[in-house]
């Protein structure tokens, strides 16, 4: 039961990540907006930013990082997992009939990208020349791709008291989700280590929540938006289950207005150390409607929380939660910058340590800003991996850092 953080800033031991893939070379500019990007990526560009960002991080810190294919690979091996994902894959468009003539013809490997990547109707038919796809369009999509898949923050959630995988709002998404929770479940690196808080036991149809709505605010305390991606029963439940777990003792639902800028709590805010906070200066104004959870009491296994609406901002809810609270404003408040940098993520930055962050390059008001505050910010290459619209936080999944 080790998969546990109690920070956003300890520093890194190991995180997991995808390298963009053949995935984001499915995307087109009649396509993008219901893949949820903003434009259509270079591929090659992108990886070579990813390269360096994932390598700054190993160099920096130390870090083991875990990549998202490999792990996949080696979970699909087991036949009976390889087949549920792809039930689930081909489920989307109601193609499950293709299922065995898939796993028959394609290796491992090839399950891996179709799953990741997609697979159309042509490519299908190279391995399986003899394949009945009369009702399709060879250019048809029989597993949609999963583009969004380098944002790693949003599939799942490592909480003080144990993980919570996503339910994810989005259609084209939801596969995410499907494969983390897979791989985290069965891999045996992590398997064992695994404090399942959410989805509850049995629960076929989960309310959505997502893993970038999701902040450690302390080792007793977890703030969850309640956003475009999560919902309020989500965060009852993730509520209940981590204050039953009993290391967290508060859980605050934080309500975001719905704006495609503020999709998630991280894209409002990220927390640097003990007593720093990243935000973008409207979010502290827009967001008043917040809620605070606590634990009534355990009685013959039932639990009981509470809610106690308490209108108060997100500035009030980090004051009473960060003793000393320092805040920093996306481009230092300046009117001119701060709203085109938060828009590219400028207060998503991943933090690698105490005061230590990793920062898109493009956000150069927001980072000169940090250097100021005493903060170390290590640069990395951004014109494409922002188009997906996610920054640093959103690419990474801390899987362990040292306990604060
Ligand atoms: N935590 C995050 O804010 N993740 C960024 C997700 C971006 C992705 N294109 C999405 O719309 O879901």
């Amino acid at each position: 039961m080790n998969l546990r953080l109690n920070s956003e800033f300890g520093t890194l031991k190991a995180v997991l990540m995808h390298r963009p893939g053949k995935e984001i070379d499915r995307l087109t500019p009649y396509n993008k907006e219901l893949l949820l990007f903003e434009d259509v990526p270079y591929l090659e560009a992108m990886q070579k930013e990813h390269d360096v960002f994932t390598n700054l991080i190993k160099e920096t810190t130390g870090a083991t990082v875990y990549r998202l294919n490999e792990l996949l690979i080696q979970t699909l091996t087991d036949r009976d997992i390889l087949e549920k994902l792809m039930f689930q894959a081909l489920q989307l468009n109601n193609l499950t009939h293709y299922k065995d003539q898939i796993l028959d013809r394609l290796s491992t490997a090839e399950c891996a990208i179709a799953l990741t990547a997609g697979i159309k109707v042509h490519e299908l038919k190279r391995k399986i020349p003899n394949l009945s796809t009369n009702e399709l369009m060879d250019y048809a999509f029989i597993i949609p791709p999963s583009p969004n898949l380098y944002f790693q923050r949003d599939p799942m959630a490592i909480t003080p008291g144990g993980i919570i995988f996503s339910s994810m709002k989005m259609e084209g998404r939801q596969r995410e989700a499907n494969i983390l929770k897979a791989i985290f479940e069965n891999h045996p690196d992590f398997k064992s280590q695994v404090n399942q808080l959410f989805p509850l036991n049995g629960q076929s149809t989960p309310p959505n929540i997502e893993g970038g709505d999701i902040i450690i605010l302390s080792k007793k305390a977890v703030a969850i938006g309640n956003s475009e991606r999560t919902d309020a029963k989500a965060i009852y439940q993730v509520a209940k289950a981590l204050l039953a777990e009993g290391t967290v003792e508060r859980v605050y639902e934080v309500h975001l207005p719905e704006r495609r800028n503020y999709m998630h709590l991280d894209t409002v805010f990220t927390i640097l150390d003990e007593n720093l906070v990243l935000t973008y200066p409207d979010a502290l104004n827009s967001v008043l409607q917040t809620s605070l959870y606590t634990l009534k009491e355990i009685q013959e296994d039932k639990v009981h929380i509470k809610r106690q609406v308490l209108q108060e901002s997100l500035l009030t809810v980090l004051e009473r939660e960060i003793p000393h609270l320092e805040i920093l404003h996306t481009a230092d408040g300046n009117p001119d910058y701060s709203m085109r940098e938060q828009w590219f993520d400028g207060a998503n930055v991943f933090a690698i340590g105490p005061r230590r962050v990793i920062s898109y390059n493009r956000n150069k008001h927001t980072n000169n800003a940090l250097r100021n505050m005493g903060v170390e910010v290590l640069e990395i290459p951004s014109s494409e991996l922002s188009r997906g619209l996610g920054g640093p936080r959103c690419m990474t999944m801390p899987i362990s850092r040292s306990k604060i």
